[in-house]
């Protein structure tokens, strides 16, 4: 809590307390008794706090999968001048692809790590759509963003009305303020916040790059865990959720930035939105640390699918068919005997979005770096390049058990379509070359035919 008239934030401590768990109905107090006991909505709420609902699904969405939260703030967030259009407006968000803002392309896309820019620029103004699907006003879809930043948003907050953001940072810690309290989260971690909620990020470290993937219509889940059991993959208890905490000072001229429809929007208030003294509810945000990752793997023969390692899926209303899972690709045992180890060449009706947060990614020898990313789309054929097939095959049956240690690739896995953003095709940082890493890979058929046409039988 904070009560100076200062006008900054102040910093955020060292370490940061959380409440831990996915899903769970959380409550949160910076102040004793400010939580109203046995009601949401009294006639007069402890210390004269206004009691405002955030819904994250329809009333009447079923209870498995209702989420909303009640927070009990100094000032509720209506308290505001009318929202007008940003200026100058944002230009690179999109949220409806269609023909007019994007481009379909089969072919196998790839790009550089992007430099983080060297004049002022802060997380919402280096965020910049890659591609996606659907749209937010049909609240079914999603939008790939990418950020490069360097310097802490400033007497502004930042909201997306379209959907839920997941922030993957690749360089520079995050460190974000939101309605239910802070956050700090580092490269390797990622962090949601979902559909609705303000937030600040700031950047202790400075220069800033990630990625985003934001849905529409849907909010992540667990995977099932099938015949793995109760336990595997990312357990409940290692998402962190924060707790209560609010800044009561004035803010003249303070601005909400709210994504809406794609589009950027501002609202002028006098007052931090960051008022909440204690909440309680289930639509919060939350972060991860990918490192407590619990990866399951084969033991003996053949490669499984990645989606052995789904740390988060926003579903569709098709079981098994995902809006969006985020898979990631981390330090693991590779034991399989008699076994092509790498990622098997495949098509995929699915289309895969990948990133690499740090180190190498065993599919690719060269060419897919940290902050850089790849996409494949719908039924795109990829795998492999030349430099992993051949030196799989010459390490030959005899490899032992190999641990791939200081990697950490992730993708998101769609089954809509993606669409490419101009932007994002014309980037400097296209790799045009891209293709090039799988035209090396050699015929090794070494059946001898019956005839010299090459041709078998009759
Ligand atoms: O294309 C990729 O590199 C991702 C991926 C990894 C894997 O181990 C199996 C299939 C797959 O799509
Ligand atoms: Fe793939």
């Amino acid at each position: 809590m904070e009560s100076k008239s200062a006008a900054a934030r102040p910093a955020f401590p060292a370490e940061l307390e959380y409440q831990s768990g996915f899903g769970n109905h959380f409550s949160s107090e910076a102040i004793a008794g400010a939580l109203p006991r046995g009601q949401n909505s009294p006639l007069v709420c402890p210390y004269g706090l206004y009691a405002e609902q955030i819904s994250g699904t329809s009333f009447t969405s079923p209870r498995k999968l209702n989420e909303r939260s009640w927070l009990y703030r100094v000032k509720p967030s209506v308290t505001h001048e009318p929202f007008r259009p940003r200026v100058p407006t944002h230009g690179k968000l999109v949220s409806e692809f269609n023909e007019s803002n994007s481009t379909a392309t089969p072919t196998q896309l790839r790009w550089k790590p992007v430099e983080v820019p060297e004049s002022p620029t802060d997380f919402i103004d280096g965020l910049y759509t890659v591609c996606g699907a659907g749209s937010s006003y049909l609240r079914h879809g999603f939008a790939i963003h990418m950020y490069t930043a360097n310097k802490s948003m400033d007497d502004c907050a930042f909201c997306s009305a379209d959907g839920d953001f997941l922030i993957v940072p690749q360089e520079g810690r995050l460190w974000i303020t939101t309605e239910c309290g802070r956050l700090q989260v580092s490269p390797g971690e990622i962090v949601v916040l979902p559909q609705g909620f303000r937030f600040v990020v700031d950047l202790p470290d400075g220069p800033s790059r990630g990625y985003v993937a934001e849905i529409f219509g849907t909010h992540f889940q667990l995977p099932d865990l099938g015949p793995i059991g109760a336990n595997g993959l990312a357990a409940s208890r290692d998402f962190l959720v924060p707790v209560a905490w609010f800044e009561h000072l004035p803010r003249p001229g303070y601005t909400i930035v709210q994504k809406f429809g794609g589009e950027l929007f501002t609202a002028k208030q006098d007052f931090s939105p960051f008022n909440v003294v204690a909440w309680h509810g289930n639509y919060v945000p939350y972060k991860y640390d990918l490192s407590k990752f619990c990866p399951y793997n084969t033991v003996l023969v053949d490669h499984g699918d990645p989606s052995i390692n789904t740390v988060l899926t926003a579903p569709t209303d098709r079981p098994g068919v995902a809006l969006l899972d985020f898979v990631i690709f981390p330090p693991r045992w590779l034991v399989a005997e008699h076994t092509f180890r790498p990622p098997y060449y495949h098509r995929n009706c699915m289309s895969e979005f990948m990133g690499l947060i740090y180190g190498g990614y065993e599919a690719k020898a060269d060419g897919f770096l940290p902050g850089g990313a790849s996409l494949h789309s719908c039924m795109t054929p990829h795998g492999p390049d030349t430099k992993t097939f051949e030196a799989t095959i010459a390490l030959g049956n005899e490899a032992g058990p190999r641990r791939i240690s200081n990697t950490m690739a992730f993708m998101f896995e769609s089954c809509l379509m993606p669409r490419v953003c101009p932007w994002a095709l014309e980037s400097p940082y296209m790799d045009h070359n891209y293709y090039q890493c799988w035209i090396g890979l050699k015929s090794h058929f070494s059946y001898e035919p019956a005839d010299e046409d090459g041709h078998d039988g009759i």
